[in-house]
């Protein structure tokens, strides 16, 4: 049976320098076995949606729940890799922190957090799937600021 990961990929706006350099992402690193690190995600339990697991997920790892985020809607990707020799599919949607000065509140799952640019969040998110993600979050957000 496939595994099943949803959450969100979260980003806060400064107020400087200029858009787009003023876009961060919040990134999540394990206490537990490689210490990798990924946003805010987890397992979908049963009989739940899965916007509902996001949610969760994120409230349980990061501390932040509705009343911190903004989904940006239109944008949800899915990732396919193997875990342990099993299939796993992640949904992630996007969403903006409302506030950028509100704190992140860790629980035992994680070890530290950051709020980085682009390129040190696809540093830190050493796969692919997951850079090429991020990457798309980026195009997208960019796209959007176009838009008249
Ligand atoms: N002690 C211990 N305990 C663990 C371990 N493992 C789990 N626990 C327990 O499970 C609970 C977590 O429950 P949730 O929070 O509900 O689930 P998730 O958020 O889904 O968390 P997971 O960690 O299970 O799942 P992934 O992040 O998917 O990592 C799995 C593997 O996939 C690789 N990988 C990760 N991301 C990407 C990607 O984007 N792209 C690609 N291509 N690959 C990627 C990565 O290298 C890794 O090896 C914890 O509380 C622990 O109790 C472990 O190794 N040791």
């Amino acid at each position: 049976m496939t595994l099943r990961a949803c959450g969100f990929i979260i980003f806060r706006r400064l107020a400087h320098p200029p858009s787009p350099d003023n876009i961060q992402y919040l990134l999540l690193q394990t206490s537990y076995g490689q210490h990798h690190w990924t946003p805010p995600k987890g397992h979908v339990d049963p009989g739940e949606d899965d916007l509902t697991t996001a949610w969760r997920e994120t409230q349980e790892e990061a501390g932040l729940g509705q009343e911190h985020l903004r989904v940006v809607d239109g944008f949800l990707q899915r990732l396919h890799y193997q875990v342990r020799g099993k299939e796993k599919e992640v949904l992630y949607w996007l969403a903006e922190l409302r506030d950028p000065g509100i704190k992140v509140k860790l629980s035992d799952e994680h070890q530290d957090y950051r709020w980085v640019k682009l390129d040190e969040a696809c540093r830190l998110a050493k796969y692919t799937d997951l850079q090429d993600t991020l990457k798309n979050v980026q195009r997208f957000l960019e796209k959007a600021e176009k838009k008249p």
